[in-house]
């Protein structure tokens, strides 16, 4: 049995749809991402996953629990990332952790958390005195008090730096490690690729692709990119019937071409035949950031 099932699932407001028949199932120990533009429909998908909205038509079960029907047992396997504005922003860290510690059944020793969080020399620090970074940590204590099967994280590492970004995500891999599900939302780009296992692309409400994140790149239709100047100009035609070809541009003599490894072989082959060099010849693979745009350009055509 998966620990997430999505199945179908629809929401509207003011007749507009605005999660359109998104399906997916989240396995048990894996870190699944949903990817999309703003306003895709994310937030509204993984809240109808914590029960916080409830759908118009489909199915969610988490851990085989209806989230609406059945949320007082759901909320003991999902911990869910809190918004900043459900803080008082006078209350401590360690008050948090306490409060949040009398909420569960069967919940975690806090203080082993709080260390593993970096938080234990902060817990005399009132929450609204915190840094962004020391709040992400916090609401991610508070997600895994309750010892949860499951944890939802939607934008964890916006508005961090770097240096803070790093930390979560090695975080994130440390949670998992522990044996706990990850369904993480995320704008970016590279923290997909690193952390999760699989990614659902969604835009516009629906699915635009759910795969691994080399699958996605792979299935992103320029997969493989090259770029040079050549030393003398290539036929236009011969350059656009190159086979596998995605995207060609020329940019003041520069040429960027953008298909798979055939392509690339077919170019080579085509600069030997006319004796021409390539000069700052690069190839490239391409990264979740071309498949992205890739993907929800195709979905938007
Ligand atoms: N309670 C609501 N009432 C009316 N419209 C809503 C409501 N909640 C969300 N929407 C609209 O539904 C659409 C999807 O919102 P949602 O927050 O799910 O998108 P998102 O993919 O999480 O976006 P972002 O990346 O910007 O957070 C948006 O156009 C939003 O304005």
């Amino acid at each position: 049995m998966s620990v997430i099932e999505v199945s179908e699932l629809r929401k509207s407001y003011g007749g507009r749809a605005v999660v359109d028949g998104v399906s997916f199932a989240v396995e048990e120990g894996e870190i699944f991402g949903i990817l999309g533009p703003n306003g895709a429909g994310k937030t509204t998908t993984v809240e109808c996953v914590e029960g916080l909205r409830i759908p118009d038509a489909g199915r969610v079960r988490v851990t085989g629990l209806d989230p609406v029907a059945d949320h007082a047992r759901v909320a003991r396997v999902l911990g869910a990332q809190l918004q900043e504005s459900e803080l008082q922003a006078k209350l401590t860290v360690r008050e948090a952790l306490e409060l949040y510690t009398a909420f569960h059944d069967e919940p975690l020793d806090w203080r082993p958390l709080a260390e593993r969080l970096g938080l234990t020399q902060k817990l005399t620090t009132r929450f609204g005195k915190l840094s962004g970074g020391q709040k992400q940590r916090l609401f991610i204590a508070l997600a895994l008090v309750g010892n949860p099967r499951v944890v939802v994280l939607d934008e964890l590492t916006t508005g961090l730096d770097p240096r803070a970004r790093r930390d979560t995500w090695e975080l994130i891999e440390d949670i998992r490690a522990n044996g706990v599900t990850v369904l993480l939302v995320t704008h970016f780009m590279e923290e997909a690729q690193r952390l999760c296992d699989r990614i659902a692309v969604i835009d516009k409400g629906r699915i635009a692709a759910l795969d691994t994140p080399a699958g996605l790149i792979h299935r992103s239709a320029g997969a493989t990119v090259i770029s040079f100047t050549p030393s003398a100009p290539l036929d236009a035609h011969e350059l656009n019937t190159l086979p596998a070809l995605a995207s060609i541009e020329d940019r003041d003599g520069r040429l960027t071409l953008s298909g798979t490894d055939e392509t690339v072989n077919a170019v080579i082959t085509l600069l030997a035949r006319r004796h021409v060099t390539a000069h700052q010849l690069r190839v490239v693979d391409a990264t979740l950031d071309d498949a992205f745009l890739d993907l929800t350009q195709e979905a938007t055509a």
